[in-house]
C-alpha cells in the first residue's frame, strides 16, 4: 500500500518562484558619528580586494594609525553632504530610488521580478538582501554592481561577497552577475546628454571639461586591473559623443588614500594648474560613479571648487552623476533585461503554468 510522505515540520515552504535583481553600490556609514564611520571604514578597509597589504601587517596599521583618527575627518566630510531629511547618505537615498525606478520600468516587461538594492559595506548588506530575496521566492538572482568600469576593488568584491553569502545557504538560489558597462552606447549618450543639460541649466560654456574618476594604487594597474583603461575608454567615447576637441577635455583620478603612488594625473593638482594656463571656466564630470556620493558631492563639487577658485579660476560647476535620470534608469533596466535572457522566458512559462501561487510539494505527495 502506498504510504503518504509527511515532510518534516521545518521543511521549507517555497513561495511562487520569482526572479530577483540586486543592485549593489559601494556602501556608506549609518551616521556621521565616530562609531558609525569607524565601523564602515573598518569593514571597507579590511577587504583584501581593496587593500593588498599582507593582512597581518595591515591589521596593525589599520587599528593603530587609521581607525583612531580617520573616522573623525571622514565623518565631518559626510556631515557636509548628509541627507538630514532621511538621516542617511545621498548614496543610499539614490541607490534605493534607482532600484524603485528600475523595478517600475521592468514591471510590465519581466513577469515575477523583484528588484532590490544593497551595499557592499555597511547596510543593507548583500547577504541579508540575498536571503530576503530567497525568502520571497527568488530561485534565480542577478547581482548588478553599479560600477560602470570594472575593477577588482569594486565590481569583483561585490560578486565575491554575493557568492560568499551562498556558502551559508542550504538551498541556494542560482546566481548571475552583470558585466560592467563602460562603453555601453546608452551609458555614453546619457553622460553626453547630462553634460548638455548641465550647460543649458548653468547658462555658460566651460573652457574645459574635467572627467574625474576614483583613483586606484598604480600598482593595481601594473598587476593587471583593467580599470584605468576602461576609464580612458569611457572618457574618449564621451568626448567623441559630445564632438569636442581633445584640448577641451581632461581625464583625472581623485581620492588618493595612503602614501603610495595612485593613478595620475591627480584631480586636485590638475585643476589647481588650469587658471594659470588661462582656463578659467571649468566643469567637472564623474562618469565612474552611478550615484552622487561623498566622492562627488564633497570632494569634486565642494573641495574642487575651492581649489580651483583659490588658484584664480572664475567659474566652476560639477555635472551631477546620472543618478535617477530617466535615461540612466532605462539603461540599467535594459542591461538587466538583456542579462536575464533565458531566465525571463522560463519565468513567463512558470507564470503561465501557475495562475495561483503554489507551495512547494513533494513529487511523492
Ligand atoms: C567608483 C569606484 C571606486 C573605486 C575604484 C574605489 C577604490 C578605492 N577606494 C578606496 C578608499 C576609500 N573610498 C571611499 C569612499 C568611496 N569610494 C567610492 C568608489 C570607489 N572606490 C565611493 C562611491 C565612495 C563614497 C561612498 C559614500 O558613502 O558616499 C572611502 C571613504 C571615505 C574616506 O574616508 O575617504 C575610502 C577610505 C580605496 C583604498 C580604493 C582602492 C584601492
Ligand atoms: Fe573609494
Ligand atoms: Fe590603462
Amino acid at each position: 500500500m502506498k504510504r503518504a510522505f509527511t515532510p518534516p515540520a521545518q521543511h521549507p515552504m517555497l513561495a511562487a518562484p520569482k526572479i530577483g535583481v540586486l543592485l549593489v553600490n559601494l556602501g556608506t556609514p549609518d551616521g556621521t558619528d565616530y562609531r558609525s564611520v569607524r565601523r564602515y571604514l573598518k569593514q571597507f578597509l579590511s577587504d583584501q580586494r581593496v587593500i593588498e597589504i599582507p593582512p597581518a601587517i595591515w591589521r596593525v596599521i589599520l587599528n593603530l594609525f587609521i581607525l583612531p583618527r580617520r573616522p573623525f575627518a571622514t565623518g565631518r566630510a559626510y556631515a557636509k553632504i548628509w541627507n538630514h531629511e532621511l538621516n542617511e547618505s545621498p548614496l543610499r537615498t539614490i541607490t534605493r530610488e534607482q532600484a524603485t525606478q528600475v523595478a517600475k520600468t521592468l514591471s510590465g516587461q519581466v513577469p515575477g521580478l523583484i528588484v532590490d538594492w544593497a551595499m557592499r559595506y555597511g547596510s543593507p548588506s548583500i547577504p541579508d538582501k540575498l536571503e530576503a530575496l530567497r525568502q520571497a521566492g527568488c530561485d534565480r538572482i542577478l547581482v548588478f554592481g553599479l560600477y560602470p568600469q570594472y575593477s577588482a576593488t569594486t565590481t569583483a568584491t561585490v560578486y565575491d561577497e554575493a557568492f560568499r553569502s551562498l556558502m551559508n545557504m542550504r538551498w541556494q538560489p542560482y546566481l548571475r552577475t552583470a558585466p560592467a558597462y563602460h562603453d555601453e552606447p546608452a551609458y555614453i549618450s546619457a553622460l553626453a546628454d547630462s553634460v548638455r543639460d548641465h550647460i543649458d541649466a548653468q547658462g555658460w560654456e566651460p573652457d574645459m571639461l574635467v572627467a574625474s574618476f576614483h583613483g586606484l594604487p598604480q600598482k593595481y594597474l601594473d598587476k593587471g586591473d583593467p580599470y584605468h583603461c576602461t576609464c580612458h575608454k569611457t572618457a574618449r567615447l564621451l568626448r567623441e559623443e559630445l564632438g569636442w576637441a581633445e584640448d577641451r577635455f581632461l581625464v583625472t583620478f581623485q581620492s588618493r588614500f595612503g602614501p603610495q603612488e595612485w593613478l595620475k594625473p591627480y584631480f586636485d593638482e590638475t585643476i589647481a594648474a588650469l587658471p594659470e594656463r588661462g582656463i578659467k571656466r571649468v566643469m567637472t564630470i564623474t562618469p565612474g560613479f552611478a550615484a552622487d556620493c561623498l566622492e562627488t558631492l564633497e570632494e569634486i563639487a565642494l573641495e574642487g571648487k575651492e581649489i580651483f577658485e583659490d588658484a584664480g579660476g572664475e567659474r566652476y560647476s560639477m555635472v551631477p552623476c546620472l543618478n535617477t535620470r530617466p535615461d540612466h534608469v532605462a539603461m540599467i533596466a535594459d542591461i538587466v533585461a538583456r542579462e536575464l535572457s533565458g531566465w525571463s522566458e522560463v519565468q513567463a512559462e512558470r507564470e503561465a503554468r501557475r495562475p495561483e501561487p503554489v507551495l512547494h510539494r513533494h513529487a511523492a505527495e
